[in-house]
């Protein structure tokens, strides 16, 4: 820390210079509107005694910020000059006579602020001075309490001495708040502290031992002070808060090397001060000349006497045993069987020698203080999510609420678990069926002959048809939902059509090879590109003669999509019965059966149902959703070895595969889709998973809630970086102390954490004046609702007609 200095021209400094720029009479005074600022009373006071005021600056900021014909009454051991709006007079504030001044120019009025700047040996009448700066505000307290109002505040400076405490004790016996604070204009190197008390209690009776500083500062016995070990074993020092020594409130000490080469308590010496100095006085110090010239006086010795305190356990051996040399060539006395430094054992308390420790202490505390609530709001917060755990587990809220929902249900692991494939070794086995072969023969001539049908049936469908398309129109607007499944259906068609056209050109997209990979007629590996073996075997001449291979196996894979679905054809509508199915896939193949994108099922479990229109997602791959339990059942099977994408081809093979739906209208194929199907078997975990999938996403809340919910978390982030900005504008702000900044940070976070009070809606009724405006009505402010004048008529009526019954 900087040290300001007290005296000299350290003491002009920038408030010194802002006081005489503002024509206050004393630097003192920024002291004080500081204080104000911070606690705001002058402006709430209207009589105000100003003790030991001279010369007056104090007054000037008082008669500034009160209000007019503001009662002020100042006096002082010197004379003030007189000052506009204000009484002064000169006397001491220890006296009888004083009060009784003080007495006849308040008359029976009551004071709401008493101010003590008072320190003594500071006026011209110093001579005076029989009190320590204690005692004198002790003296000060005196006169507040009687002239005080209730609820009325005094502000007094101390000085952080071992008196400190029993007056603070004090004050808290006679007011309801106690701050003490320093302003920033009061300097760092002064152990001023200003302390403010707000709301007097006014006892009716006071015991005069609690105003007698006999029994205030009444001294406990301390035991001798033991310097050596200060230096010698500072790690061993335990703090004792006593403060500065009376009459001593500057934090940095020096003295001169004589007198350390002259002292018997060389050690206090080293305990004390910053530095041993070899300035020389204006009167002349012959033995410290002698003493700067002499050879044993190195430049080690005088970098060691710059400053003691950081000097360690060598250095200050040196220094001893240098002054040992020194009082020897004086001719002084030298103890030769000193005891040894390291001896030394006896560890005494030793009081915080600067005020920078202090404010370290209080910072400590108050960061104490913070941490603690931090804690408590942790442990809150724990135990907040254990109710809702245990909420959720009485299936009372979903996991979605406490961000569990990504987990999965429980089970799902187990659900998917590969442990027991790598176990039975059936891993390959599932790699292997993933490139399995189909042979189709389903491919053929499976175009419908048109019939012969007369002009009565075929008018009959076309009526079917376009009644059918109407009613879905219908449910469509009616359900989103059904909305987004018919998006997601005719985005599948498309594609469909795509995959389908000359040249097979889209069906050999990357996007789409990849799904195409685990079905395909031919064994590609992923990203279109053949797997070595496959190549070689491709290579082979007979396939070179193949021309559209590409189609073929894309034909194929459209059927692979029905191996599990009911119908053969690559038609849209078989798409749709695929879906119903169970797995969600996007038009080229079901991808349920490689055993690895089995586990990116489990994770897209909890996907929004609503979200996904295409089901691609952005890196091309499929976006699959598992959503019935026989689904589930079957990627548990094919997750776990039970079955292999070989076995799911054969299942495909069933009755009802290979249905000729050529020209079979909409709501019949719809209807079959639902009706007509394959019964699979499930497993338990699996009907079990499904179910708990379906609870969480049933119980998300619902769009409107989501987005308030989400506003309210940009809004606090929002405060929050408001919050940041504003303390790191504070830390920079050199004018503060660190105190302040730390209790203004406080003060910040504990506004930004209070809930605004919810502001109340008026009612404004829309009748005379305020019937039909467009905007506020006149003299309504803040927030308003305007209502319908009949609702209360209607109301007071239900009233009267309810009263006349029960008469
Ligand atoms: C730091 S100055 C006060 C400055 C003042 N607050 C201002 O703003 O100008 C301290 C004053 O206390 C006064 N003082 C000390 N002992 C006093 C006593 N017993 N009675 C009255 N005044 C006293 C000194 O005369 C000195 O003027």
């Amino acid at each position: 820390m900087a040290i300001q200095k007290k005296h000299g021209k350290g003491r002009l400094d920038k408030w010194y210079k802002l006081a005489k720029e503002k024509g206050y009479r004393a630097r003192a005074a920024f002291k004080l509107i500081q204080l104000n600022k911070k606690y705001g009373f002058l402006e709430k006071s209207r009589v105000l005694l100003d003790l030991c005021a001279a010369p007056g600056s104090w007054c000037q900021v008082a008669a500034e910020c009160m209000p007019a014909g503001s009662l002020i009454v100042a006096v002082d051991l010197a004379p003030i000059k007189p000052i506009p709006r204000a009484i002064t007079f000169q006397g001491d504030i220890t006296t009888d006579k004083c009060r009784a001044t003080i007495r006849q120019h308040v008359k029976h009025l009551r004071a709401d602020t008493v101010l003590h700047d008072g320190a003594p040996n500071v006026g011209v009448a110093w001579v005076q001075d029989a009190f320590s700066q204690a005692e004198l505000v002790l003296q000060s307290l005196k006169l507040a309490t009687e002239f005080l109002k209730e609820g009325g505040t005094f502000v007094t400076k101390v000085f952080r001495s071992k008196d400190y405490n029993p007056l603070l004790w004090v004050f808290k016996q006679l007011f309801s708040s106690v701050e003490a604070t320093k302003p920033p204009s009061s300097r760092n190197v002064s152990a001023e502290i200003f302390v403010v008390c707000r709301g007097f209690k006014a006892p009716k009776r006071l015991d005069p031992k609690f105003l007698d500083p006999k029994h205030v500062f009444a001294e406990l016995t301390d035991p001798t002070p033991n310097h050596e070990a200060k230096v010698f074993n500072p790690e061993k020092k335990k703090r004792k808060r006593e403060g500065y020594e009376e009459g001593d409130y500057t934090q940095y000490k020096e003295i001169s090397v004589t007198e350390f080469i002259n002292t018997t308590d060389p050690i206090a010496i080293l305990g004390t001060y910053n530095r041993l100095s070899f300035q020389q006085s204006p009167s002349g110090d012959l033995a410290l000349a002698t003493l700067a010239r002499l050879e044993e006086t190195t430049d080690e010795i005088r970098l060691c006497c710059e400053d003691l305190k950081v000097l360690g356990k060598k250095e200050f051996r040196i220094l001893l045993r240098w002054r040992l040399k020194v009082r020897e060539k004086f001719g002084l006395s030298v103890k030769r069987n000193q005891p040894k430094p390291e001896e030394a054992e006896e560890v005494t308390e030793i009081a915080p020698l600067d005020e920078e420790l202090a404010i370290q202490e209080e910072l400590e505390r108050l960061r104490d203080s913070a941490n603690a609530k931090k804690k408590k709001e942790r442990r809150k917060e724990n135990e907040r999510k254990h109710r809702e755990i245990v909420r959720m587990q009485m299936n009372m809220i979903t996991p979605m609420e406490i961000g569990m929902e990504q987990n999965g249900p429980v089970g799902a692991e187990a659900l998917f678990e590969l442990k027991t494939v790598d176990r039975a070794n059936a891993s390959d086995k599932i790699m292997a069926g993933k490139s399995a072969n189909l042979e189709s023969d389903s491919e053929g001539d499976s175009t419908m002959s048109e019939g012969e049908t007369d002009e009565g049936e075929d008018q009959l469908e076309r009526e079917l048809d376009s009644m059918y398309e109407l009613y879905q129109e219908q449910m469509d607007n009616r359900d989103s939902t059904l909305r987004a499944k018919k998006a997601r259906k005719d985005y599948e068609t498309e594609e469909w059509e795509g995959f389908s056209s000359p040249g097979g050109s889209q069906a050999s997209d990357d996007d789409d090879s990849e799904s195409e990979a685990s079905f395909h007629a031919t064994p590609r590996a992923q990203g279109g590109q053949l797997s070595n073996k496959a190549a070689l075997f491709f290579d082979q001449d007979i396939f070179h003669d193949l021309g559209g291979i590409h189609d073929f196996d894309d034909e194929d894979s459209a059927i692979e999509v029905e191996g599990h679905g009911n119908f053969s054809e690559g038609t849209p509508s078989t798409k749709k019965l695929s879906s119903s199915d169970g797995i969600k896939t996007g038009p080229k193949a079901s991808k349920a059966v490689k055993a690895q994108e089995t586990a990116e099922l489990s994770s897209k479990y909890d996907e929004d149902p609503e979200e996904p229109l295409d089901p691609r997602r952005k890196e091309g791959r499929l976006d699959i959703n598992i959503i019935t339990a026989e689904a589930m059942a079957l990627a548990q099977q094919i997750a776990t070895g039970e079955k292999t994408s070989q076995d799911v081809v054969d299942d495909g093979f069933n009755k009802y595969a290979f249905r000729d739906v050529d020209g079979l209208p909409d709501w019949f194929l719809d209807d079959e889709g639902k009706h007509s199907r394959l019964n699979r078997p499930i497993t338990k975990a699996a009907a079990a998973a499904i179910k708990e999938k379906w609870r969480a996403i049933n119980a998300r809340p619902i769009k409107k809630v989501l987005e308030a919910k989400g506003r309210k978390k940009y809004k606090a982030a929002q405060r929050l970086e408001k919050l940041r900005k504003k303390s790191a504008l504070l830390v920079d702000d050199e004018g503060m102390s660190e105190r302040d900044k730390a209790q203004e940070i406080a003060k910040l976070m504990s506004k930004a954490s209070k809930k605004k009070p919810k502001q109340n809606v008026k009612l404004v009724v829309a009748k005379g004046g305020n019937r039909g405006i467009a905007g506020r009505p006149r003299g309504v402010k803040g927030k308003y609702k305007i209502v319908d004048a009949r609702l209360k008529k209607d109301v007071r009526a239900q009233k009267r007609l309810a009263k006349a019954k029960k008469r």
